[in-house]
């Protein structure tokens, strides 16, 4: 998978899909990471790429030209139809599932805004989705970028050695992780659950499954309104809820 990062900061965006997991992935070349800054692509002396907000008020907005021919640039870097997506607090939330159905894509390009945001006309003419990363404000659209980086690139085949993604399949369906244990076993503050020392794989499936289903009714009742129990999750979850009100 390709994605192409249009942003001001490009050393910050090339750091940031550089460690970890996707930055293996990208030594993998199970994905690539490039940026285009749009501010190479301003033709005046002094490389301006924002303008003052039409209208009057406070703030700059990113102006079109450059931006324009920054995406024509990447558009023809690659042969791949790309899909863009503008980083906003006035996108659509980005979700687990989301970014399992951006994962599967050959490209995406991520455009960076910063100051008030971006022209609109620009984002009309070129913005395929517009992704918010939570209900915040920040300086720009860098850090949602990262996020999408990181929450895709680590889907990519390869990207994760076999614990990592079979952990992560088992619940990345709409509950919340289960509490997570090392050794030693013994500790000041506390002990490891028996069912995980008891080698008895079944069991450990089975709590595992009835944890997260707690937390989950616990902390985020509302992703299992969104979400069928089968019939063992169900009698799980009701065995979780009669020992947290025993
Ligand atoms: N919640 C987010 O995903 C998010 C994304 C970007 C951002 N800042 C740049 C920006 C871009 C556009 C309009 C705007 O008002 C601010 N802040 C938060």
């Amino acid at each position: 998978m390709r994605i192409d990062v249009v942003t001001l900061f490009p050393d910050f965006m090339r750091q940031c899909a550089a460690v970890g997991v996707v930055g293996r992935a990208q030594q993998r070349e199970l994905l690539q990471v490039e940026t285009w800054n749009p501010r190479d692509y301003a033709t005046d002396n002094y490389r301006t790429v924002d303008g003052r907000t039409c209208g009057g008020g406070p703030g700059m907005v990113m102006l079109i030209e450059p931006l324009r021919t920054a995406l024509k640039a990447m558009r023809e870097a690659a042969p791949e139809p790309v899909r863009v997506i503008y980083l906003s607090p006035q996108g659509a939330r980005l979700t687990q599932g989301r970014v399992e159905a951006l994962a599967k894509l050959p490209r995406i390009a991520l455009l960076c805004g910063r100051y008030e945001g971006v022209d609109e006309r620009l984002l009309a003419h070129e913005v395929d989705e517009e992704l918010s990363i939570g209900d915040y404000v920040l300086s720009g659209g860098e850090l949602g970028a990262a996020v999408v980086i990181d929450a895709v690139g680590r889907l990519q085949d390869g990207a994760l050695n076999d614990a990592q993604s079979a952990e992560q399949d088992s619940f990345s369906n709409g509950l919340l992780d289960c509490p997570h244990y090392a050794k030693p076993v013994r500790d000041a503050y506390g002990e490891v659950p028996a069912v995980l020392l008891s080698g008895d794989h079944a069991a450990i499936r089975r709590w595992r499954l009835k944890q997260a289903l707690g937390r989950t009714w616990l902390r985020r009742p509302e992703l299992l309104a969104q979400r069928a129990l089968d019939a063992e999750s169900r009698a799980l979850l009701e065995e979780f809820r009669r020992e947290y009100f025993a």
